[in-house]
This record gives C-alpha cells, structure tokens and sequence, in this order.
C-alpha cells in the first residue's frame, strides 16, 4: 500500500494536468481530507525535493518536473546522453544567438527528436519566441530534383520558372527568428549548399531568380544525417558547423534506457487506445536485445504492432503480449501498463540516487577494508534499501523494471544455484533485496566507481565472487556494470559466503560430451550442500591439450592459492593430461581418470571436510581398480633428481637413460624441458623440491639457493665433477659407480658434441676407444684427469683419427722441427704404445706433429 502522501502527490499530479500550480486547498478538496493533513504532506513532499513552492497566502504548489526543461523527457537525458544534452543547450544559449549543429546517428536513433527538444529548449529559455517556427525540410524528398529543392528552400521570384506565377517565400522565410532543421543533409546538393555557406555566415540569401536583392534573416539552424558527415558534404560547409553529435544506436543504450524506451512507447500505445497493456517478461527481453536497423523508431513500430496483432485475441479490459514466436514455454510472468496511469516518476530525484550510492560505497568500502563480517555489509545493503523506501529516492524505483531485473535474476540464479549446490542459499527475499539496490543503481545516471571495492571483495571472496560472475553471464540482458558483483554478493551469498570460501583444495571434473560432468557436479555439489566441483562438459573430440586450457582459464580465474587440485575426468591419457596440467599448477595435483557420482561424493565430502591433499590423495589409490590414480604431493613423493635440457626433452630422456642404468639407489629421474623446469622454479617454495636430491640442466636457470642445481657442462669441471660425486655419494652411490656415471656422461657429451663433426668415423663406435686410449694414459701417469680435459681430449683424438685417415697433417709436420724436451721424448715414447691398438685398426700413423698436439694438449691442462 502506497504512503498517503505519495498519493497526495500523484492527485497533485493529476489536477496539474490541466493546470500550472495548485493550492493545497485545491489538493485537500481533491483528496477529501483536511487542509492541515494536506498541507503537512505537501511540507513533506516540498522537503523531498519533489514540489516547488510559490507566493504566500495562498502557496501554490507545482511539480519540480514542471519546471524541468524540455530535455527531462528524452530517455537518457541523465544517462548516456547527458553530454550530448548539455552540448545542446550550450548551442542554443551561445550568445548572441547560439550556433547550428549536425546531429549523425542511424535511422530512428533519435536525431528528429532531439532537433524538436532543442527548439522547445529554445523557446523555453526564451532565446526565441513563443510563437517562433521550427521549419523542417527532409532533403531526401527532393533530392533528384535540386531546382525545386533549392526553390523550397530560398523562395523564388515570379517568372523563374514556367508555373512561377508570383513571388513564393522559402523555409528560409518561414524559420526566420526561429529554427530550420534539415533533415538528411547529405542529399543537399552541392550548389544549395553553397548558398546554405553564405546564410549560415551573413544571414544572407537570395531567392531562386533575384541576384540583386538580397533578404535578411536570423535562422538558427539544425542539420542531421545518417552519413558519415566528412563523406558526403563539403568541408567548407562542415567548417560552418561548429557542433557534430552522434547519437548511439538502440543497441549501444544502457539497459534501463533501452528498458525505460520499451516502457514509454507501451505506456504511450496504452494510453492511445486507453486499454490496459499486458506483455510477457520474454518479449520484453527479446525487446530490449533487439539489434536491428531502424533503432528507437522501429522499436516504437514494433511495439505499436504488437499491439495491434494481440488486439482481437485478447479482452475488452486489457491486450495480452505473449512470448515471442520462437520462445518456447508458458507466458509465466507479465509486466502491465495502465492508461493513463501516472507515471511513477522515473525520471525524479535520481540526482539524488548518486549521493545515495555514494554513501552507501563508502560504506562498504570501509567496512570491508576493516576485513568486516559479511553480515555486516548484508545489513548496510538492508539499511540503505529502508532508507530510500522512507524518503524521495522511493520515486526513482520503477517497479516494473524492477519485476524485470527479478525475472532476469531469479532465473540466472537458479540455474548457477542448481550447478553449485547453494540454490537454497538464495532465496526470492534475499534477491529481492538485491534488485532493489540494483534498479537504483541501474537507473542512476552517473555512478560513482566501485573497482576498490571490488578488488576488495575479489580478494577477499574469490570463490564468491567467481559464482557471482558466472550468475552475470547467464543473463539474457546486459546487466553491464561492476556495481553488481559486491551488491550481489552482500545481499545474496551474506549466509553461504564464508563456507564457500572454506575450501582448501581446488575441484575439477572434466567429461566428454553432453552435460555429464555437470549434472554430476550439480548433484555432489547439492549433497555436499557447497559449491566444490566446478565441471566442464567437453565435446567428444577434445584433446588434452584444450582440456588443460579450460582448466587454466579457470584456475586464472581463482586470484587465490589452493593447497592441491583434484582433477577427476572420464576418459584419455592419465599422464598425459596431468602432465598438461601439472605446470599450470603451483600446488599438488591428484588425477583420477574414472568420474563416478560415487567417487565425486566421496572426493567432494572430503574436501568439504577438510581432509589434507595427502590423506584424500592416499584414499584414492585404494578406489576401484578399474581406475588410475595419479598424484605427487610436491613434485614426487620419491626421492627424485630432475633433469632438464634446452635443447628439449629428448636430451633430458637420454640423461636420465644413463641415470637410470649406472644408479643404483632408488630414485626417480623427472625430465623436464627448460621452461617446465623455469617456471616450476619460480612457482614453487623449497617444500615442493623436498624429495629433490638435485637437479641437472644444460645452462644456467635461477633457483632458490637452498637447492642443488648443477650445471651438466660444469660436471666436466674439478668443481663441478667434485659437487656431482659428493651428492651421490650422499645418496649412497659408491665410488665405483660414480666413476661410471662420468665416463658414462663424458661419453654422451663427446658423442654430441663429435656428432656434427665427424665425416666417416662413426663417434658412436670410436668414442669408447678413444676413451679407453684417454684411461691409459691417466693409468701410466697416475693422475685423474679432469672431465673437461677428457672431454677436450677426446674431441681431438676423434678428430684427428678422421684427419690421419684423409692424410691432412703432412705440411705441419715437415715444419716441426724444434728440439724435443726429454719429457716429451718420453711422453712420445708411451704415446706410441698406447695408439698402437688404433693405429692398427684404422691404418694410420700418428705422427710427431700429432703427438706434439696431444703433448701441448696433456701440458697446458697439468699447469
Ligand atoms: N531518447 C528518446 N526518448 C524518447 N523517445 C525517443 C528518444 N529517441 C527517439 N525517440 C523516439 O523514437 C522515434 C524515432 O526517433 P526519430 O524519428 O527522431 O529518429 P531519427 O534518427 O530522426 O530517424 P530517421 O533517421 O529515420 O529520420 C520517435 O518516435 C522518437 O520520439
């Protein structure tokens, strides 16, 4: 039941109908009560800001709308088209006497309305008369006719032209003092607009005929086009020009605009054939999301249209617009449009709405900057909702558009409840309560900006704040503002919030065609009364690969850490995809390849519990065997060595080939390639690394320091060979095996690095040999050369087998004369034994000028 002094008001209204201002006796007398009573509600009216008071004894009432100018009643006055009104009004009030403007915008966008309000707007602050013209002219209709466009326009002389029987005047005459719009300016041809130049300069023009006698006139005038102007009119003229608007398309309007546009036609059919108007919530969606040409004037069409078409199916009383043809379902809910019903003031006092809002932000802001209980911000919102119900804000409430916003909302709500399990979480009142903020803040011209609060918020509700996303993107309409997110998530998720924001384990289940894994996902998520699985139905033919994207789509979405992941999906590689997986993560991962209700329960009661990664993980492995189970806490539960190359994983798998065969500890060797091993780097802190013995790369990567990481190539160093046997040997590797492991590794980078080189020689075969040639001479000298050395040494010798076998050192020899030292004599000496083998084998002599290299080589590596 509607307040006593807001129906004071709306009889106010109506004996205003006839009238400028009205008495308070005139309003007691309407009402049928006591001129004290009235009296003190039109106080209280005059104190809302809603009334305008004039003179003593008697005071004389008026509405403050009566007093608003002429731009008050074009939708979006105070929204979207807010500049482009006060850019209007500044060409009107320019002095000394305003300047013209072209107004661009598609067809039916507007642009005649707008010329017709700036001449109201004109007269209204008195800058032209009363009784002024507003002339208008669309050049269209002559445009294959310039002669007589021209004549129209400037007014002719008699005997022009055959039929000019006597002087006409023009539109030109006719707009003097007052206003000339052109429509469709584009089709002005070229020499009128010339003409137009000199007018538009001087206030000059000559009629069609005269050239002697000029006439005089003061025109303001106002162009318009659905061209793009630069196009298709001369710049010299646009230059004249000094106002360009462009209007926005119906589908470029706010939603409550495009909503209040859909109302005022309805509103304006209802009043027309004075019947009721009741239409389907459907069709005012399909409404508001039409996207076609003809914008605001075909919407008026199309609504006076189906008007008509529903006019004899329906009853005397009121006309029935049901759903649109291609809506299936019943015609649940109505919106309903009175005749003459008074206008509940939409348009009033929403200045006010934004010192509300922003009050009520601050609010918010601080409250939720102090980390306080949701349920704190929920009774803000219940606040500030009893606030604008007790005073004038009251007005600015539409209730059909509310009834729209609910319908909009009650359904998106259901279907993210129903999927997420927390559908009894938000029940009607609390959305009530939401759509009762929300058509405030839809209808509130300039809001004031939220994105603190909503950083806030997305930290401290990310989980929340997800659902409250994925409730925005179900609706049919643009509900396209950031406002919407805190409001929600107060007034709607203020019980459920905290428990969904408990969870510490991130759950996924993924499933190939159809909705298989959400309807599983609705309903463990239902039993388990949480949102915990988020689900994704996949298309059949989907590779691991754009499953993981999906997957990090969603995890970038969280802006929070997890403890792990459970992945839980039906069919395709196990491995595969948790390998897919795994680097996108900075937590554990459990992957199961078996998605049962029973086992998502299961999974998901644990979690809901709290369980540790660890212990959920563990339960898993004694599932039905049907299935696998995946999982590392840390990046394995078994001590481990991680090797990684740059040149890519199939180095790394050769390294850990020759790990796996030399080791004899138990150990797991993890291959990665460079980035993998990079990034898990930096995501992770040491305890992911705690079964990590070491790590091997070929170059150099920054890690934490606390962690070995040596450097493959620094293994052939003293330093680095000396660090790789202390951490086996820490392991429990014995000697022995370490000295395999190096010659081993020694072998394997001789080989690669000689590959490339060798013509003939095969480095797979004479690499051994010249490394068995390599431990004789450490035997004869009994030192332990380094790898480095040894792995110089063998590249040489492998080369220069191959360089003897093609007889290249010839010239080098003859030149080598210099005396000999007694300690390369001998090393000659033993150098001849130890090649012997080979040189038999090959057929090759190594000469003095090669073992003098191999000398150089042997001594500078001793220094
Ligand atoms: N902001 C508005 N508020 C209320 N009614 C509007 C508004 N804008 C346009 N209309 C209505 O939309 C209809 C089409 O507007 P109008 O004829 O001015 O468009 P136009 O751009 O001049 O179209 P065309 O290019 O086809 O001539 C008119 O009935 C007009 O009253």
């Amino acid at each position: 039941m509607k307040k006593a002094k807001y129906r004071v008001f709306e009889k106010l209204r109506q004996l205003l109908d006839d009238k400028s201002a009205v008495t308070t006796k005139e309003v007691a007398k309407a009402m049928n009560l006591s001129r004290g009573v009235t009296s003190s509600y039109l106080a209280q009216l005059y104190h809302e800001g809603l009334l305008l008071k004039k003179g003593t004894k008697p005071v004389y009432w008026q509405l403050i709308s009566n007093s608003q100018d002429a731009f008050a009643q074009l939708i979006g006055a105070n929204g979207s088209l807010k500049n482009i009104v006060s850019q209007c009004k500044a060409s009107v009030n320019y002095p000394p006497s305003g300047f013209p403007l072209i107004i661009t915008g598609p067809s039916g966008s507007g642009k005649s309305y707008l010329a017709s309000l700036i001449f109201k707007y004109a007269q209204q602050e008195g800058v032209i008369n009363k009784g002024a013209h507003f002339v208008v002219l669309n050049c269209a209709d002559y445009a294959n006719n310039p002669e007589l466009l021209s004549s129209v326009l400037f007014g002719y002389k008699k005997g022009t032209f055959t039929g000019a029987d006597a002087d006409k005047t023009g539109l030109v005459d006719q707009a003097d003092n007052g206003y000339l719009f052109l429509d469709e300016v584009h089709r002005l041809p070229r020499e009128s607009q010339e003409k137009l130049f000199v007018l538009l300069d001087s206030g000059k023009f000559y009629p069609l005929g005269e050239n002697k006698h000029f006439k005089q006139v003061n025109v303001r005038f106002i162009f318009a086009t659905t061209e793009k102007i630069e196009d298709k009119l001369l710049n010299t003229f646009l230059r004249r020009v000094p106002l360009k608007i462009a209007l926005p398309g119906f589908s470029e309007r706010p939603l409550i605009e495009k909503y209040q546009l859909i109302e005022f036609f309805l509103k304006h059919e209802a009043n027309r054939i004075n019947r009721t108007i009741k239409i389907s919530f459907n069709t005012i969606q399909v409404l508001v999301n039409q996207k076609q040409e003809g914008n605001i004037g075909s919407l008026a069409n199309k609504i006076k249209l189906l008007c008509a078409e529903n006019f004899n199916s329906s009853d005397k009383k009121a006309i029935e617009i049901p759903n649109n043809k291609n809506i299936s379902g019943p015609n649940v809910d109505w919106l309903v449009f009175k005749p003459n019903s008074q206008d509940l003031l939409v348009n009033l006092a929403k200045e006010n709405s934004k010192k509300y809002l922003s009050t009520l932000l601050s609010t918010l802001y601080d409250n939720e900057n102090k980390n306080q209980e949701i349920s704190e911000q929920n009774l803000v919102l219940n606040q500030f909702v009893h606030d604008i119900k007790r005073n004038s804000v009251l007005l600015i409430y539409d209730q059909n558009f509310e009834k729209f916003l609910m319908q909009q909302l009650a359904t998106a709500t259901e279907k993210i409840g129903k999927k997420y399990g927390i559908l009894k979480y938000l029940n009607s009142q609390k959305l009530c309560e939401a759509v009762k903020v929300l058509s405030v803040i839809q209808e509130c011209p300039d809001l004031p900006d939220i994105s603190n609060l909503l950083t806030l918020v997305s930290k401290h509700y990310p989980r929340t704040v997800y659902l409250c996303k994925q409730i925005r993107s179900c609706f049919k309409v643009d509900i396209n503002n950031d406002w919407f997110i805190p409001i929600f998530l107060y007034a709607v998720f203020d019980e459920i919030a905290g428990k969904i924001e408990s969870q510490n384990l991130l759950a996924i289940m993924v499933c190939h065609g159809g909705n298989v894994a959400s309807d599983i996902c609705a309903i463990v998520n239902e039993l388990c009364g949480n949102y915990i699985f988020e689900a994704f139905d996949m298309p059949l033919n989907v590779s691991n690969h754009e499953i993981a994207q999906k997957i990090e789509l969603y995890i970038r979405k969280q802006g929070r850490k997890y403890d792990g992941t459970i992945l839980l999906f039906d069919m395709g590689s196990l491995s595969n995809l948790y390998k897919e997986v795994k680097v996108l993560l900075n937590n554990d991962l459990l992957v199961i390849n078996n998605l049962t209700t029973e086992i998502a329960l299961d999974l998901g009661l644990q979690i809901q519990q709290n369980k540790s990664f660890k212990k959920i993980a563990e339960k898993a492995e004694s599932y039905p065997s049907t299935m696998s189970v995946k999982y590392f806490e840390g990046i394995s539960q078994k001590a481990n060595i991680i090797v990684s190359c740059m040149s890519g994983e199939g180095l790394a798998e050769e390294i850990k080939r020759i790990l796996q065969k030399v080791l004899q500890t138990d150990v797991e060797i993890i291959t990665m390639d460079y980035h993998e091993l990079k990034t898990t780097l930096q995501r992770h802190d040491l305890s992911y690394f705690k079964n990590t013995n070491f790590i091997l790369t070929t170059n150099n990567v920054d890690h934490q320091k606390e962690l070995d990481v040596l450097n493959l190539y620094d293994i052939m160093d003293e330093d680095g060979d000396k660090r790789l046997r202390q951490l086996l040997k820490e392991m429990g590797e014995t000697k022995k095996n370490v000295d395999k492991l190096t010659s081993e590794l020694l072998k394997f980078f001789t080989i690669g690095g000689i590959k490339g080189r060798l013509r003939f020689l095969n480095p797979d075969v004479v690499i051994p040999e010249i490394q068995e040639i390599v431990a004789k001479f450490e035997n004869y000298y009994h030192v332990a050369l380094t790898n480095k050395f040894k792995l110089s040494l063998c590249m040489h010798l492998a080369l220069m087998l191959e360089r003897l076998m093609l007889d290249q050192t010839s010239d080098q020899e003859s030149k080598d004369t210099q005396e000999k030292s007694k300690e390369e004599k001998d090393f000659y000496h033993v150098a001849d034994k130890i090649f012997h083998n080979i040189e038999q084998k090959y057929n090759i002599k190594i000469n003095d000028y090669e073992l003098s290299l191999i000398y150089e080589l042997f001594k500078t590596n001793s220094e």
